[in-house]
C-alpha cells in the first residue's frame, strides 16, 4: 500500500495519464511500494524530481512496419522503441514480436529494465521495443521482409553508443540476424548495434543460455543463503518452452534438480520422470513445433491443453518462464497447497499483485523478474563488452562472470533490503538497490 505522500502524489500523475496501460501502471505500483522507505531516507530524490521523471520516458518511438507476404498481399503492423532512461548508460533492452505488443506492455518492459540492468553493475541504460508482428506461421522469407521493414525505421534511432537492442519474446537468433543484416546495409555500419548476435559476427559465447544459466543462478544463491538449501534432490516446475525456459531447465537438472513441466501457448506437458530436455530442444529449436508432440515422443508423459494448469503440478520451486501475469492469485494458492516454497522468475513480471501478496503471506522465497532474469542482459552486456575489445572470451570465462554477476545482484539486494528496514526482501531490496544507482546519476545530471 502506498502511504508515503510523494510516492502518492507521483503515482496519482501515472494513473491520470497512463491509465490505459494496465501493464505498466503494474509494474510502476510494485516499484513505487518498494521506495517509499527509499525516498524518506533520501529528500534530495524529492527535490530533484527523481520520481517524476524516471516514470516518463524520455523517448518514445512508433512508427508504421509495411511488408508483403508470400502471396504478395501487403501487411501493416506497428512498431515501437521505447527510449526510458540513459542516466547511467545507452539505452539497453530487447524487442518483442507478439500479437499482445501495445505501448503499455514495451513501458512496463523498459521500466523494468531501468532497474534490471542497474543491478548488473554494467553501464547499460533501460530501453525495450517491438511489435505486434506474429511470427508464427510465417515463413522464413516472410520473417526477413518484416526484420528488414522493421529495422529500416528502427536503424535512425539506434547505435552501439546510444540504443542496443536484443531479444525478447518471438525474437531470437533468426530475427536477429536479419535485424543486424539490414542495419549494416542501411548505417554502412559493422558495429556492436545489437546484442545475441551470431557467433560470426560479434555474438557472445553463453548469450544464448545466460538468462535460464543466471535465473538458475540466482536461485541457486538465494537458497544457499536463506535457506541453506539448493537445487539438489528438488522438484521444479518451470514454464515455457523458449529461450528462457529450455535454458533454466538444463541448469536446474545440471544442478540435481527433477524438472517436470514445458509450456507454451497451447498447454503444457507433466513428466514425472523428469523432462528430456533433448526432445524439447528438438521440438522448438529442431522445427518449431508445439510442446504437445513431446506426450506423443516420450512415455509415461502427459500433455494438459491450457497452462494454467502447469501450477497445480506438485513441486518446490517454481520457475514462470513464459510471459506477464501467468501466475495469479488463484494459481499461486495452488502451488503454495501442493508444498512449493521458492518462486523465482524467469519471465518479466510474471507474478499479478495478487500471487506475489500469497507467497509473501506464506513464506515463499521470492526473486523477482528484474533481479532473478537479469542474466540475459547481462551477457548482453558482456557482448557489448567484447564488441569494444573487438575480442571473444571463451564460455567459460563468460559462464563464471554470469555466476558472479547473479551472486552479486542477491548480496546487493539483501543489503538494500537490511538498509530500508525489510530485512530478507529480495522484492523490496532489488528495488532499492537498481533504483539509488540511477537517481543519484539522476540527480547528479541535473533536471533534463
Ligand atoms: N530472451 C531474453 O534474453 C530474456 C527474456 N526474458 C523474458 O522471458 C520470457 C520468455 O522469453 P523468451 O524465452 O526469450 O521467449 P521465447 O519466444 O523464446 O519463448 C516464449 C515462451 O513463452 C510462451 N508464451 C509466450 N507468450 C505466451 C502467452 N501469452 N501465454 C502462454 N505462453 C506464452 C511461448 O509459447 P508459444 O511458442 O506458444 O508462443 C514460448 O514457449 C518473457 O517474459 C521475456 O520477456 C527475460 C529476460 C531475458
Ligand atoms: N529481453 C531481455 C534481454 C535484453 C537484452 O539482452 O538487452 C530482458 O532483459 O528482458
Amino acid at each position: 500500500m502506498l502511504t508515503n505522500e510523494y510516492v502518492k502524489r507521483v503515482y496519482a500523475q501515472v494513473e491520470k495519464r497512463d491509465g490505459d496501460q494496465p501493464e505498466f501502471l503494474q509494474a510502476v505500483s510494485e516499484v513505487f511500494e518498494s521506495l517509499q522507505p527509499v525516498v524518506e531516507k533520501h529528500p534530495e530524490y524529492e527535490k530533484a524530481g527523481v520520481l517524476e521523471r524516471i516514470v516518463e520516458p524520455e523517448r518514445v518511438v512508433k512508427f508504421r512496419v509495411a511488408w508483403t507476404d508470400d502471396e504478395g498481399k501487403v501487411q501493416v503492423n506497428r512498431g515501437y522503441r521505447i527510449q526510458f532512461n540513459s542516466a547511467i548508460g545507452p539505452y539497453k533492452g530487447g524487442l518483442r514480436f507478439h500479437p499482445t505488443v501495445n505501448e503499455g506492455v514495451i513501458k512496463f518492459l523498459g521500466f523494468e529494465q531501468i532497474l534490471k540492468n542497474s543491478l548488473t553493475t554494467l553501464p547499460m541504460g533501460g530501453g525495450k521495443g517491438g511489435s505486434d508482428f506474429d511470427p508464427k506461421g510465417k515463413s522464413d522469407a516472410e520473417v526477413m521482409r518484416f526484420c528488414q521493414a522493421f529495422m529500416t525505421e528502427l536503424c535512425r534511432h539506434i547505435g552501439q553508443f546510444t540504443d542496443v537492442p536484443a531479444g525478447d519474446i518471438n525474437v531470437g537468433a533468426r530475427e536477429i540476424g536479419y535485424l543486424f543484416g539490414q542495419y549494416k546495409r542501411i548505417r554502412d555500419e559493422y558495429s556492436g548495434v545489437l546484442t545475441g548476435k551470431g557467433l560470426e559476427f560479434g555474438g557472445s559465447l553463453a548469450r544464448t543460455e545466460a538468462t535460464g544459466y543466471g535465473l538458475c543462478y540466482y536461485t541457486q544463491e538465494a537458497l544457499r543463503v536463506l535457506k541453506n538449501d539448493s537445487f539438489e534432490g528438488k522438484t521444479v516446475v518451470i514454464s515455457g518452452s523458449g529461450n528462457v525456459a529450455i535454458f533454466a531447465t538444463e541448469k536446474a537438472q545440471a544442478l540435481g534438480a527433477k524438472v517436470v513441466t514445458a509450456s507454451d501457448s497451447n498447454g503444457y506437458v507433466y513428466d514425472p520422470d523428469g523432462i528430456k530436455l533433448d526432445i524439447v530442444k528438438d521440438i522448438k529449436l529442431g522445427h518449431r513445433g508445439r510442446i504437445k508432440e513431446y506426450a506423443e515422443r516420450v512415455p509415461g508423459a502427459e500433455y494438459h491443453e491450457g497452462c494454467k494448469g502447469v501450477w497445480t503440478v506438485p513441486c518446490d520451486i517454481a520457475l514462470p518462464c513464459a510471459t506477464q501475469n501467468e501466475i495469479d492469485g488463484e494459481s499461486a494458492k495452488a502451488l503454495v497447497a501442493n508444498g512449493c516454497k521458492v518462486v523465482c522468475e524467469g519471465a518479466n513480471m510474471p507474478s499479478t499483485p495478487e500471487a506475489i501478496t500469497v507467497y509473501q503471506e506464506n513464506g515463499l522465497l521470492y526473486g523477482p523478474a528484474k533481479a532473478a532474469n537479469a542474466g540475459g542482459v547481462a551477457v548482453s552486456g558482456l557482448e557489448m563488452s567484447q564488441n569494444s575489445y573487438r575480442l571473444s572470451w571463451t564460455f567459460e570465462e563468460v559462464d563464471n562472470k554470469l555466476k558472479s554477476i547473479m551472486e552479486n545482484i542477491v548480496a546487493n539486494s539483501l543489503a538494500a533490503a537490511k538498509e530500508y528496514g525489510h530485512e530478507g526482501d529480495l522484492m523490496l531490496g532489488a528495488n532499492a538497490a537498481g533504483f539509488v544507482k540511477v537517481a543519484n546519476a539522476m540527480v547528479a545530471q541535473g533536471v533534463l
